[in-house]
């Protein structure tokens, strides 16, 4: 079975969510806080599926050759349908708890505590203790989290500092689009799939806002490094995948996967160490011929690696383990966001013909958008924003709740791992009008629908612990399309509707056959 956004089968998610808000309207209708807690329903009592001794629910994800565990959004969707806003599932010990109501949603936030954490990513960490490597934001936690993040949040999420990076970010934009024009054949022909070509768009620019220089992605050919670092990442992540509900018998048995796992991170952490040392020893030199004045060197304005290394709050290790973990994030959710809206734009004429008229009436006499004029792009915006709604690349954030929590009128003890099922809230007709309709404008502050609540869009997650690329991806997705749709036509040359496939984020699964003809 392919799933599709068919809208017979949107009709019946109209019916589902009909009798889920229903449902999910009684159990918040119990009034204040202290009044749930009187009525709060035991956690054995929250509804999910059976599932088998020691396996638990496991057969359900690799039945019909691993249909579920290529597609654990549409399980997702199934599993709202039967048990409703909340249920509770089981693989081997790793038990969740799925609440997709919005308004439920906020309380796994209030419940996330000082160190927010998804839980411990068992393939990520023994990785690191088997090679006795430092673990960077996405990995660690607690205050050895707390103490990276709060340096890194200044330069990568402050919005001064990230518009700065524009003017970097239009020049590898100028240098992708050459590569797109040289290698046309090959994307006519479908010879390469156009999101190789922006995983190197995606990779190029993360890497020129960590190193403030140009690593040699879109070079043709590309530089080895770049390759081999770029083929890394995309093989860990699938990896990670396939390792992460399995018992770790890695722990063990020393499997040839997992030894290519490891062989994976080792060549990330090896390209992540070469970069940051030579960052280190220039800046060594900088310091010996300009002099170590304290306030030049520790100024707010240095570049992300200068910044972060002067700091000297964090070690060599862990500045590397961060870099390789930043370097990695930022690759294929940002291409694959492209590459829906790419979508979009060439399956809907007339969403992009008013896209158009406005980065045009926007951009008028620039030569290049920047972070002001995206500003001014509503429906751009809106774009990327429908379709991460209906592509998302992670379709459910998870946490591990610090504390007991009432969620839907169930108990919820702390250290359970809480997901938030955006996914399945993405078609809900409570939360959004027309939820089947692909609606830019419904973003816009204009808009005179239904308005969304907050808490069922995250497609970057919440709080502390939110993406930490959220702005650096807003900005570098919004330039490249500005970019794209004021030079060229777009045209999707896809005849089915293509659909989502997991390795560990959600990704096409078929080649997205993007063509782009020149505006004249
Ligand atoms: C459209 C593009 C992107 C999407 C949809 C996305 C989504 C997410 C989500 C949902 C999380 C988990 C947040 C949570 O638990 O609340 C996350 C974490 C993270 N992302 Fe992104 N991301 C994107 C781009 C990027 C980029 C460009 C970078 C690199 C600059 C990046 C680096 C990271 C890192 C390092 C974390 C872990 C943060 C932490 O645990 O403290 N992401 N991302």
């Amino acid at each position: 079975m392919k799933w599709k956004l068919s809208v017979p089968y949107l009709q019946r998610w109209n019916t589902l969510y009909r009798q889920v808000s229903i449902r999910s309207a009684t159990s918040t209708a119990i009034g204040s806080d202290t009044q749930v807690e009187c009525n709060t329903k035991p956690f054995h009592q929250i509804p999910g599926p059976k599932g088998l001794p020691i396996i638990g629910d496991l057969m359900t994800f690799l039945r019909n050759d691993s249909y579920y565990l290529k597609r654990p959004h549409l399980l997702l969707l199934e599993n709202t349908k039967k048990y409703g806003p909340i249920y509770k599932q089981k693989i081997f010990t790793w038990q969740t708890v799925v609440v997709t109501d919005p308004n439920e949603i906020s309380k796994i936030y209030s419940a996330e505590g000082t160190y927010p954490t998804r839980g411990l990513v068992k393939p990520f960490i023994h990785h690191r203790m088997q090679s006795k490597r430092a673990k960077g934001i996405a990995v660690g936690d607690g205050k050895e989290w707390r103490k990276a993040r709060s340096i890194i949040d200044k330069k990568l999420l402050k919005v001064k500092d990230v518009s700065a990076y524009a003017e970097r970010m239009n020049d590898i934009i100028t240098d992708f689009i050459r590569y797109i024009q040289s290698n046309k054949d090959c994307l006519e022909s479908g010879e390469v799939e156009f999101r190789q070509y922006l995983y190197k768009w995606s990779f190029e620019t993360i890497n020129s806002v960590i190193y403030n220089k140009r690593l040699g992605t879109l070079n043709d050919p590309p530089l080895p490094f770049a390759q081999k670092f770029f083929n890394s990442v995309i093989n860990m992540l699938e990896g990670t995948y396939s390792l992460l509900y399995a018992p770790a018998y890695y722990k063990y048995f020393k499997t040839r996967f997992w030894k290519k796992y490891c062989h994976d991170w080792d060549t990330l952490f090896e390209i992540g160490d070469q970069l940051v040392k030579e960052e280190t020893q220039k800046l060594q030199k900088e310091i010996q011929s300009l002099g170590k004045d304290k306030d030049r060197w520790r100024s707010e304005e240095l570049e992300f690696l200068p910044y972060v290394l002067l700091k000297e709050e964090l070690s060599e290790e862990e500045v590397s383990a961060n870099v390789v973990e930043i370097m990695g994030g930022g690759v294929d959710t940002s291409a694959n966001t492209v590459l829906w809206a790419l979508y979009i734009l060439g399956k809907h004429p007339d969403i992009q013909e008013k896209l158009y008229n406005e980065v045009s009436g926007v951009l008028q006499n620039s030569k290049y958008p920047d972070a002001e004029s995206v500003q001014n792009m509503p429906y751009l915006r809106g774009l990327v924003k429908e379709g991460q709604r209906i592509y998302p690349v992670i379709y459910a954030p998870i946490r591990e709740i610090a504390k007991d929590a009432v969620l839907c009128g169930y108990h919820v003890p702390a250290k359970t791992i809480v997901v938030n099922g955006i996914y399945a809230m993405s078609f809900n007709p409570q939360i959004y009008d027309e939820p089947h309709k692909i609606k830019p404008e419904r973003w816009a502050r204009s808009y005179t629908g239904l308005k969304v609540n907050r808490f069922a869009h995250l497609p970057f997650g919440y709080g502390p612990r939110m993406c930490i690329g959220r702005r650096i991806a807003e900005l570098e997705i919004h330039l490249l399309i500005a970019r794209l749709i004021s030079e060229f036509k777009i045209e999707c040359k896809n005849k089915e509707e293509v659909g989502l496939i997991s390795r560990l984020v959600l990704a096409p699964d078929a080649n997205i056959q993007i063509s782009f003809k020149k505006r004249t």
